[in-house]
């Protein structure tokens, strides 16, 4: 293969060479190797075996599709699909993937982890066992079983006391929370009557909630914890910054002496063991209690290997707990304070659905939020409009046949076209208002029963799909919409930004989506 492409190099390089008379010959000679190397590059680039996806080619090497996909991502995907088909390979920043469109998205999601891992996918942008390692020694996670089951305890424990139904034990914490956030993470200048909210205040507030539902009434309201829990992922995200641009064992070495996750770890650790070994003893002497936070619902969740786990075993899941929880409901918390800071009338319309249901509840409380069609349906479209590019990456774990012939090849990276899908009028309902899909339709899915924020399916994917679809959405829905009533009632949200509109979202890699680079102004109600 390789005597083949220097042949045919030479070859192109004798033609050129032969095509301009007189040639200034040494120069001359190497641009025509020059020109004859990218010329082959080009050509073994979009040479495939057959009925693997097609690849969409590029330039330059590394950058890849980078550029053309962060200058309008949306376009990109669209001009691919319309040029290569619904699934397609792309080069961005080093990273190769394939990328699914449209139905087959669904079908991805339907073949399960055999052949397409959804922990894998993961780790292959965020090496989190590794960070983990590499920071800390002093405990491991528990083992989870690979062969049948490919579920942690923690998944598992999310499962079942996660539902809506199950809400009502963490509902009294829930309310003080947000209260307490709303008083101690707004700050506001001497005299001032509008500040800035930014999404570390909101991490903050969102910490305060979970430190009381995980870790429990004894230690969740201590700051040190509350905060080690709400910085978390983005330790965790620095951390896998160095791994995308470093070699490997640069990047551990930095990990190690420069973006250290442990002192995070030492924290959560000193506060919940104590507190599980204390409850520990007491089932020991008065059997099994019903736990009321989740660390204690860890401890009843049996080891891979059927032990039930000590105190230390149990209490190291709360970082895994944080970090799957808090950045995203902080992130899709942030993004709705967004939408609407430059839309007071739906504002308005989310005060009059509040007053609505005080006048027939009484007290506005988080049970009686997800009883609000209107904020429901808003937060469903916050979650539909903010969705990444291409996200919810798999990894092939054997060569995967896709109904229409494709193969995706074992070891492949697979991302899924979410922003697509969304934005896409053959799978997403318009609606009765007829308001592009592009913008914001506060009323889109009132009227849907079947289409409430935690529906998920092919035009609703930012929960996932299928066998780990997201088992925490029912209190991330709960929390956000709770969260936003509460802060309508005190405060009007507006943009900070020249031009009024709302400030618009940075995406990273050239198919994530970030919060906007500002935060929103809260301006106190007289
Ligand atoms: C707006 C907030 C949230 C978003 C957007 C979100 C999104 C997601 C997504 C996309 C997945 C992967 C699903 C898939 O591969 O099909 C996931 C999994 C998961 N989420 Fe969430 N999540 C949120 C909040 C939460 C909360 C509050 C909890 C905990 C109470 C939680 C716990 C989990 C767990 C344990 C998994 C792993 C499920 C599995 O592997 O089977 N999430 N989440």
């Amino acid at each position: 293969m390789n005597n083949n492409i220097n042949e045919v190099i030479e070859h192109i390089s004798h033609r050129v060479q032969n095509i301009l008379k007189d040639p200034p010959s040494p120069v001359l000679s190497v641009s025509a190797a020059v020109a004859a190397t990218w010329a082959i590059w080009r050509l073994t680039l979009t040479r495939r075996k057959a009925n693997t996806p097609p690849i969409v080619p590029y330039n330059i090497p590394f950058i890849g599709n980078g550029l053309d996909l962060s200058k309008d991502p949306r376009k990109f995907i669209d001009k691919c699909k319309k040029r290569y088909g619904p699934i397609f390979q792309i080069t961005t920043f080093g990273k190769t993937m394939v990328v699914v469109t449209g139905p087959y998205i669904q079908e991805c999601f339907r073949l399960g982890d055999k052949y397409l891992d959804f922990n894998e996918g993961v780790e292959d942008f965020l090496p989190l066992q590794r960070i983990l390692n590499i920071s800390y020694d002093k405990q491991k996670r528990q083992e989870v079983k690979h062969e049948n089951e490919n579920k942690s305890p923690i998944v598992k424990a999310v499962r079942n006391n996660f539902k809506s139904h199950q809400l009502k034990i963490f509902e009294d914490r829930m309310q003080y929370a947000v209260d307490r956030g709303l008083e101690l993470d707004i700050h506001f200048e001497p005299g001032a009557k509008s500040t800035t909210l930014e999404i570390d205040a909101v991490q903050h507030m969102v910490g305060r909630i979970s430190a009381l539902l995980f870790a429990g009434r004894e230690v969740g309201e201590s700051e040190e914890l509350i905060t080690a829990m709400a910085t978390y992922a983005q330790s965790i995200f620095k951390a896998a910054i160095a791994y995308t641009s470093l070699p490997a064992n640069l990047a551990d070495f930095v990990t190690k002496n420069y973006l250290d996750i442990s002192d995070q770890i030492d924290i959560t650790m000193k506060h919940i063991t104590p507190v599980l070994t204390k409850v520990k003893e007491q089932e020991e002497k008065e059997g099994q209690m019903d736990p009321d936070f989740f660390m204690h619902m860890m401890l009843h969740m049996p080891n891979a290997d059927g032990s039930q786990p000590t105190p230390e075993e149990a209490g190291f899941w709360l970082q895994d707990i944080s970090f799957a929880s808090i950045h995203t409901t902080s992130l899709f918390t942030t993004w709705a304070l967004h939408l609407l800071s430059d839309r007071p009338d739906i504002q308005e319309l989310i005060r009059q659905e509040t007053e609505a249901a005080k006048k027939k509840h009484g007290v506005l409380t988080p049970a009686v939020v997800k009883d609000m069609p209107i904020i429901d349906s808003i937060f469903r479209e916050t979650l539909r409009l903010n969705s990444d590019y291409i996200g919810i990456n798999h990894k092939a774990m054997q060569d995967t046949v896709l109904s229409n012939g494709i193969i995706i090849p074992k070891g492949k990276s697979v991302g899924m076209a979410v922003d697509d899908v969304h934005n896409d009028p053959t799978i997403q309902h318009v609606g009765e208002n007829n308001i592009p899909l592009t913008e914001m339709d506060p009323r889109r899915f009132v009227s849907r029963k079947t289409k409430k924020s935690t529906s998920v399916g092919l035009d609703l994917l930012s929960f996932g799909l299928g066998y780990h679809a997201c088992p925490g959405r029912y209190l991330a829905s709960q929390e956000i919409c709770y969260l936003l009533a509460k802060i309508l009632e005190d405060y009007d949200i507006s943009p900070d930004t020249k031009d009024g509109k709302r400030a618009p979202n940075r995406v990273a890699m050239g198919f994530l989506q970030l919060t906007p680079a500002k935060g929103v102004v809260l301006t106190k109600r007289s």
